[in-house]
C-alpha cells in the first residue's frame, strides 16, 4: 500500500484511529498501526470488511488477527520479488566470500614467499637492515592475512543470517497466501490459481478446470445465536471437511486447491477435471457438512448443524477468470434459491 495522504490528512487519520487503537487495545507496532490507520482513511474497502467482522459485537482484534489483516490487506510484499531480494542477497554474500576466500589465499602465499626471502636475507650479515625492513613488511602481511580471515568468519555468520531470512521471507510467503482463520488458501492465493489455470487451459474442453463454490447456510444465524467465536469454529470445521474431501478426491495429489474466498464461502478449484467429478465432489462437500455435527459445548444437547449451498461449473473455451468464477456464483446462487443444502450445476455448453 502505498500513502499519499498530506501531512495534515495523516495527522487527521491518525486522532481517528488511536482512540479506537485503545479501546481495541491494540498492539503498538508498525503493523497494527498500519492496519488502524488504513481502517480509519477507508482506503481500503476490503481491510474495512474484514475488520468489522472480525470486531462485530464488540469483539476485539487480537494480535494474530492484526497480523493475518495486515499480511492480507495492508501488506504489498509482492512474493516473487521478496524472494528474488532474498537469492540476490545470498549470491552477493556468496560472491562475496569466495573472494575473501581467495584474498586469504592470496596473501598466505604472499606470506611464504616473504618468509622465505627474510631467511634468505638473515643468512647473510651486510644485508642486516633489509633483513629489519622485511620483518615489518612480514608482520604487516601477518595482519592483513588476520584481518581477512576475521573477514571471512563474519562473512560465514552473515552467510547464516541470509540463510534464516530467505527462509523468513518463505514462510512469509506461504503466510501470505493462507487464510489464516481455516489454513486453507486464502482469496488472494485462490485468485492466481484460477488465473493461472484459465490462461493455461488443457486443450480437450472435456478436462477444463472446474470449479465449485459453497456457502454456508443462515450463517449470520449461527453467529447472531451462539456468537462469532462459534462461528469462527463454525468455519474451521467446513474449512476441514473441504480439505478432506478435496484430499480425497484427489487422491493425495494436492491438485486441487480449496480455498476460503469470503466470509462464509469457499471454493474448490480443479485445474483439470471433468464436470461430474466436481459435481461428486460438491455432492460429498453437501453431505458431509450436512452430516457434522459441531459442539458447543461439552454436553451433546448442545449441538448445532450447519449446512452448506453449492454452485458447480466447467471453464468454458477462450473464457476469462472473472465470467467462469460468475457462472459458478450464479449455481451457489440457484442453489440458495432452490431451498439451500443443494448442489447446482451449470454446464459450460
Ligand atoms: N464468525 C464469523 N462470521 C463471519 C466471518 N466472515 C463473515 N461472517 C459472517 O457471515 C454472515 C453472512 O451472512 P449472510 O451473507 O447474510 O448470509 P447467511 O446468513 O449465511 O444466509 P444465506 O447465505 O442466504 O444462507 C454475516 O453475519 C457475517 O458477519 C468470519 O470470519 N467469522
Amino acid at each position: 500500500m502505498k500513502y499519499h495522504d498530506s501531512m495534515a490528512r495523516s495527522a487527521e487519520h491518525l486522532r481517528a484511529a488511536l482512540p479506537l487503537m485503545t479501546k481495541q487495545r491494540a498492539a503498538l507496532h508498525p503493523a497494527s498501526y498500519a492496519v488502524w490507520y488504513e481502517f480509519v482513511s477507508g482506503s481500503n474497502p476490503k481491510l474495512n470488511q474484514a475488520l468489522q467482522i472480525h470486531t462485530a459485537g464488540g469483539n476485539t482484534l487480537d494480535e494474530a488477527q492484526t497480523w493475518a489483516l495486515y499480511r492480507e490487506h495492508v501488506c504489498d510484499l509482492d512474493p516473487a520479488l521478496g524472494g528474488k531480494i532474498a537469492d540476490g542477497f545470498s549470491q552477493v554474500l556468496d560472491s562475496m566470500a569466495t573472494s575473501a576466500a581467495q584474498a586469504g589465499q592470496e596473501s598466505a602465499r604472499f606470506d611464504n614467499s616473504l618468509s622465505a626471502w627474510v631467511e634468505q636475507l638473515l643468512s647473510n650479515p651486510p644485508a642486516q637492515t633489509q633483513a629489519d625492513v622485511l620483518q615489518e613488511l612480514l608482520s604487516g602481511t601477518r595482519e592483513i592475512r588476520g584481518a581477512l580471515s576475521e573477514l571471512q568468519q563474519r562473512l560465514d555468520s552473515s552467510q547464516g543470517e541470509i540463510h534464516s531470512l530467505r527462509e523468513e521471507v518463505q514462510r512469509a510467503r506461504g503466510e501470505a497466501l493462507l487464510d489464516a482463520l481455516t489454513g486453507l488458501a486464502n482469496r488472494r492465493a485462490f485468485d492466481q490459481h484460477l488465473q493461472q489455470c484459465t490462461s493455461n487451459p488443457p486443450g480437450d474442453s472435456a478436462l477444463a478446470p472446474c470449479l465449485v463454490l459453497g456457502d454456508i447456510d443462515f450463517f449470520k444465524q449461527v453467529n447472531d445465536s451462539y456468537g462469532h467465536a462459534f462461528g469462527d469454529r463454525v468455519l474451521r470445521a467446513v474449512a476441514q471437511t473441504l480439505k478432506g474431501v478435496a484430499a480425497q478426491a484427489d487422491k493425495g495429489q494436492e491438485t486441487t486447491i480449496a480455498a476460503r474466498v469470503g466470509g462464509e464461502e469457499f471454493a474448490m478449484l480443479l485445474p483439470s477435471g471433468n464436470l461430474q467429478q466436481a459435481q461428486a465432489m460438491a455432492e460429498t462437500m453437501r453431505s458431509c457438512v450436512a452430516a457434522s455435527r459441531i459442539r458447543r459445548g461439552d454436553t451433546e444437547q448442545d449441538i448445532r448443524r450447519v449446512t452448506i449451498s453449492l454452485g458447480v461449473t466447467q471453464l468454458r473455451a477462450g473464457e476469462c477468470a472473472e465470467t467462469f468464477f460468475k457462472r459458478a456464483d450464479r449455481a451457489l446462487y440457484a442453489s440458495k434459491h432452490t431451498g439451500r443444502n443443494c448442489v447446482t450445476v451449470l454446464a459450460a455448453a
